[in-house]
């Protein structure tokens, strides 16, 4: 059976005024119906540029994706994006919102009144009930990370693509998030693909966690599979040697095999050439 989602031998080159700048070469990635996969890798080595061509936003320059047999070559609802500031338009309450994206889906398939019950339905699952008929500026940014979460879930997207969704949160509300994403992924049983920069992140939700290498041309450098039972509770996952070996193969991974040698300034230079001078 092939897979559901398929990225293979993808290249993304930018054209950029010092010309053309390879950011990603030969990314293979295969996704199963049902998977939560997340990228993670060091800042600029290429993860949202694999997201945004996964959305249709960007195009590879070679090779490229396949949902579920299509190509994929431009934006479309199976494919719903959940970003790091939430989208939401702010004239709109959150009812209006999610009601706006399930229109565009199911506008000629459901009735008024089957709108109505699936946008309330989908604003429960994410505890927004609530406050559903409030503007985005009336509400947290966590809680307009949950409407996002809402209104991309309500359009049933074969793939849920998540740049950073809880990158912009306090840890606080991020493990609040982190534990209503868990428990809407272990009714839904959503493919997703998400992009973090957290490793405890990456650990507690993912079945497999995606380890890109630095960039230029950057590429999938190692991939972890994450066989910890569900559902995950944060508490006593803290005491798990399973879940503290998968930890430490990321921080090895990103801070050992794919170490990030920041370029020192100058100034820096000469003041470390001075102290070799010192000690010679
Ligand atoms: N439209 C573009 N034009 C030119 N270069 C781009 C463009 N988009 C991304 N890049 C470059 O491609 C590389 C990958 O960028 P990308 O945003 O995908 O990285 P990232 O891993 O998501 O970074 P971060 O974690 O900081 O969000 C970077 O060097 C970036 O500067």
């Amino acid at each position: 059976m092939s897979a559901l989602l398929d990225i293979s031998k993808m290249d993304m080159v930018f054209d950029t005024p010092k010309g053309p700048f390879t950011a990603l070469q030969g990314v293979d990635l295969k996704i199963e119906k049902g998977e939560f996969v997340s990228l993670i890798g060091h800042s600029g080595c290429g993860k949202s540029t694999v997201l945004n061509v996964v959305a249709g936003l960007y195009q590879a320059s070679k090779g490229g994706v396949v949902l579920n047999g299509k190509e994929v070559n431009e934006p479309g609802p199976e494919r719903a994006v959940v970003f790091q500031n939430h989208s939401l338009l702010p004239w709109l309450s959150a009812y209006e919102n999610v009601e706006l994206a399930v229109k565009q889906v199911f506008g000629k398939s459901k009735s008024k009144a089957e709108v109505k019950e699936w946008v309330e339905h989908n604003l429960r699952l994410v505890h927004m009930d609530h406050a559903m008929h409030k503007r985005p500026d009336e509400i947290s940014g966590g809680m307009k990370q949950r409407v996002g979460i809402a209104r991309a879930l309500a359009m049933q997207p074969e793939i849920l693509l998540m740049d950073e969704p809880f990158g912009a949160l306090d840890a606080l509300t991020r493990a609040h998030m982190q534990d209503s994403l868990m428990e809407i992924q272990n009714e839904l049983n959503n493919t997703v693909i998400m992009i973090t920069h957290d490793v405890d992140e990456a650990v507690l939700l993912s079945d497999r966690i995606v380890m890109m290498t630095n960039g230029p041309a950057a590429t999938v450098g190692e991939i972890l599979d994450v066989k910890l039972e569900r559902p995950r509770d944060r508490l006593s996952l803290a005491e798990d040697p399973e879940y503290n070996r998968l930890r430490s193969e990321v921080l090895k991974f990103l801070y050992e095999k794919q170490r990030k040698v920041e370029p020192i300034s100058k100034a820096a230079a000469a003041k470390k050439d001075r102290k070799a001078e010192e000690v010679a």
